[in-house]
């Protein structure tokens, strides 16, 4: 006997991961787009007239994002000037593919496109890096620069916010790895909606409460066109088990991913919990958590020929720069044993969208 949808009664064609309702297609749209529509509500994320850089990386979070917004845009006519916004990290085999995703989907959605490369930004690419670096401490270079190079662009294109497909189980995911590491400062940041107020470009996560399963079911009925092979430089292997973890949770309890979210949430952190103060680079201008910036940091050790600069623990990091010729103040210098842990969490900057 054909299974009935929850909401209309209709035929049902897929169990729906966060509840379990079985639905038809046009509920499950329905559904899906609403919930992203409430969430943008609720934490009041735009105000019309803004324009708004959503980070493009032809994969299927960043591609239903697009979607969506552009679809819930005209609905509910937000007002927002919507941009495409790619970093081309220069990965030959993978990011030369997925841009050419994104080109169609510029194509598709009738939304403008503005790509800015690491090489261009950096001198480097991600391919030169690898060959100075190998594969151990790449994803910290990756994902310093592109968090930095999202910045720079949206600031070409006049943006007023930064938009990305961190969908709720990259941030379960984050919450878990946050406590495994004892990392609490970054543990309530790491579950805020929109992060870098205070002057800055805010960055906003409308998937923050979207699972992960549902944005693969969403693109798959709706025939979306995404890029789906992994980088072929990140193995990321803490995020790997989180990940794994997270996924026997859900199986067991499906609410397990937005509870993790919740509890993210309601912590509140000691007051002595020492928390990173945001500030601007002396060098380069851009956001920084010390007087220089990470970015600014890793390319003055790749540029030197000694790429390792940078990454490391405290003392010995500390030695490394003021030995490469790098002048820290003395701030700089008794933070830099917070900041040089901070470079080695590659997984956790990438989050801190
Ligand atoms: N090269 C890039 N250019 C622009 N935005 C990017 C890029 N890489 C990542 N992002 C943004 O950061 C978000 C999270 O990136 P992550 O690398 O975790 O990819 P992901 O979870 O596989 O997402 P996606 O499916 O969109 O690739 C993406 O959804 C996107 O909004």
């Amino acid at each position: 006997m054909p299974v009935c949808c929850a909401a209309c009664s209709g035929k049902a064609v897929l169990k729906r991961p966060k509840t379990g309702d079985a639905l038809c297609r046009e509920c499950f749209f329905h559904v899906f787009e609403t919930e992203i529509h409430h969430t943008i509500l609720d934490a009041n994320l735009f105000t019309a007239g803004e324009t708004v850089a959503i980070g493009a990386s032809g994969g299927k979070d960043s591609t239903v994002l697009a979607y969506v917004l552009k679809l819930l845009n005209d609905k509910y006519d937000y007002g927002l000037k919507l941009i495409l916004l790619s970093v081309d990290e220069g990965i030959t085999g993978y990011r030369d593919d997925s841009l050419t995703t994104v080109k169609r989907n510029q194509k598709q959605y009738d939304l403008p496109l503005k790509i800015v490369s690491y090489e261009e930004l950096y001198g480097w690419t991600m391919d030169a890096i690898v060959k100075e670096i190998g594969l151990k401490n790449n994803c910290t270079f990756c994902g310093v620069f592109r968090r930095q190079a999202l910045d720079r662009g949206a600031v070409l294109v006049e943006a007023d916010k930064i938009v990305t497909g961190h969908n709720a189980d990259d941030i379960a995911e984050t919450v878990l790895m946050n406590v495994l590491r004892g990392d609490i400062a970054r543990l309530r940041r790491c579950t805020s909606i929109t992060t870098g107020n205070e002057g800055y470009l805010p960055r906003c996560k409308p998937l923050k409460y979207t699972y992960e399963k549902e944005i693969v079911m969403y693109a798959y009925f709706k025939k979306l066109d995404y890029f789906s092979t992994e980088c072929i430089y990140s193995p990321n292997a803490y995020r790997g088990y989180a990940r794994a973890f997270l996924k026997d949770l859900e199986a067991i309890r499906s609410s397990s991913i937005i509870d993790i979210i919740h509890s993210g949430e309601s912590l509140s952190i000691k007051k002595d919990v020492k928390m990173p103060t945001q500030m601007t680079c002396l060098q380069c201008g851009y956001i920084s958590s010390n007087k220089v910036c990470k970015a600014c940091v890793l390319l003055e050790g790749l540029n030197k020929g000694l790429p390792k600069l940078g990454i490391g623990k405290g003392l010995k990091a500390r030695q490394k720069l003021v030995a490469a010729g790098m002048t820290l103040t003395n701030t700089e210098s008794q933070s830099t044993s917070t900041e040089s842990t901070a470079v080695l969490n590659t997984d956790k900057q990438s989050l801190e969208f």
